[in-house]
């Protein structure tokens, strides 16, 4: 089956043609840049020297004949203009973007732009894929969540579904590796901004609290809200959260470890670490596992709960192969079977 990437020559982009050329099901049907020449795309990724798909424009109906799955590895503003328009012509869209994330009023007010037409927010299915597996398997539009989200709510939802913290309580320290800021050229992440330096950013105005917060009261029943700061690591690729609130009567860390282990069962790709196993970002690297580790602190009365992933896969391209597994009926695992790259 063929699938298309727009935005193949950013970082979400050249992981997924990564995955899908390891797939056993899927292929690669066209490869779309905004900007590059129409020229092979070992010329922007010299590593690819062997692919031979030459860069393409938009052109939907060019595309409609390339894939059945498009995908959108881009920035803000562009799934909300050209998904709506693939989907209503049968195809499957799955947006790595934040621009389906959230209700309209809330992604006016947390990334300044209008939201997509019609009822596609609606629509839109969020694509955390242990949690809406359901959804996924018939959705046209999946809305891959945020990096940040993926790590913080594969955490959080089991420790609110099973009423285990108080919610009002949970703060949540962010890191991520500086891949997750994408390829563009920014000043924040040059090589002498980012190296030897560790940094607190978009404290209390981060765009993935919102997100963070819809999917967390959900799964609470009412509105939760979280405290979150993320922070900018001197490494490429991996995210290590670290969420803390406070536990509520009766549990004990063998109990929550329990509750975690038996919510995860059946989840092939999150790990759940024995006492005191504390998961770093390494050992998760290149792969699509989330490493959780549980602790209660029985002075404060604060559970600890620590989650690691690859930005760029559980975060990104590995979660929206999950999710294209799951929509096509294929083993949830296909094309994901890659160990953690060590060391
Ligand atoms: N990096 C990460 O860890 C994660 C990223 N995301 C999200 O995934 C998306 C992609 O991120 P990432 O790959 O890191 O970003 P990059 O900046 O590395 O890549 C984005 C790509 O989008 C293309 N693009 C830019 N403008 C347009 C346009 N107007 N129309 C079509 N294509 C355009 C560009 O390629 P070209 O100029 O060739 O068209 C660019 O290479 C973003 O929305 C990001 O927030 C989500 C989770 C994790
Ligand atoms: C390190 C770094 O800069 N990470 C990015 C990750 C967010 C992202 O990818 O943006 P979406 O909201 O479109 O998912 C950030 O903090 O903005």
């Amino acid at each position: 089956m063929n699938t298309v990437v727009i935005g193949s020559t950013g970082y979400g982009g050249v992981e997924l043609i990564r995955l899908l050329e390891n797939h056993p099901e899927a292929r690669i049907g066209a490869l779309v840049s905004s900007s590059q020449p129409r020229e092979p795309l070992r010329a922007v990724y010299p590593h690819l020297s062997h692919m031979e798909e030459t860069l393409e424009e938009l052109d939907p109906d060019r595309l409609c004949e390339a894939g059945e799955v498009i995908f959108f590895a881009t920035p803000p503003g562009v799934s909300s203009r050209w998904a709506p328009r693939f989907a209503e012509r049968g195809k499957v869209c799955i947006d790595l973007s934040g621009d389906f994330r959230l209700t309209g009023e809330a992604y006016r007010r947390w990334y300044g732009r209008e939201p997509a037409p019609g009822d596609w927010l609606e629509r839109a299915v969020y694509g955390l894929s242990e949690w809406y597996a359901e959804q996924i398997r018939s959705a046209s539009l999946i809305s891959n969540p945020g990096c940040y989200p993926t790590a913080s709510l594969l955490a959080l939802i089991p420790l609110l579904r099973e009423r285990a913290i108080d919610p009002d309580t949970i703060v949540i320290d962010a890191k991520s590796g500086v891949s997750g800021a994408g390829r563009g050229l920014k000043l924040n992440t040059l090589f002498c901004e980012v190296n030897e330096n560790l940094r607190p950013y978009r404290v209390d105005a981060h765009q993935h609290t919102p997100e963070i917060e819809r999917y967390a009261s959900e799964a609470w029943g009412s509105p939760v809200r979280v405290t979150f700061i993320p922070h900018l690591v001197p490494m490429n690729r991996g995210i290590l959260i670290t969420l803390t609130a406070r536990a509520a009567e009766g549990w004990t860390r063998r109990r929550l470890e329990e509750m975690y282990r038996g919510i995860y069962q059946a989840a092939p790709f999150v790990r759940i670490r024995p006492e005191n196993d504390w998961p770093g970002t390494k050992q998760v690297q290149g792969s699509n596992y989330c490493d959780l580790a549980v602790h209660l602190d029985e002075r404060t009365g604060r559970v600890i709960v620590m989650s690691v992933i690859d930005n760029l896969v559980k975060g990104a391209a590995g979660q929206a192969v999950q999710n294209l597994n799951l929509r096509m009926g294929w083993d949830e695992t296909a094309g994901l079977e890659g160990l953690p790259l060590y060391p």
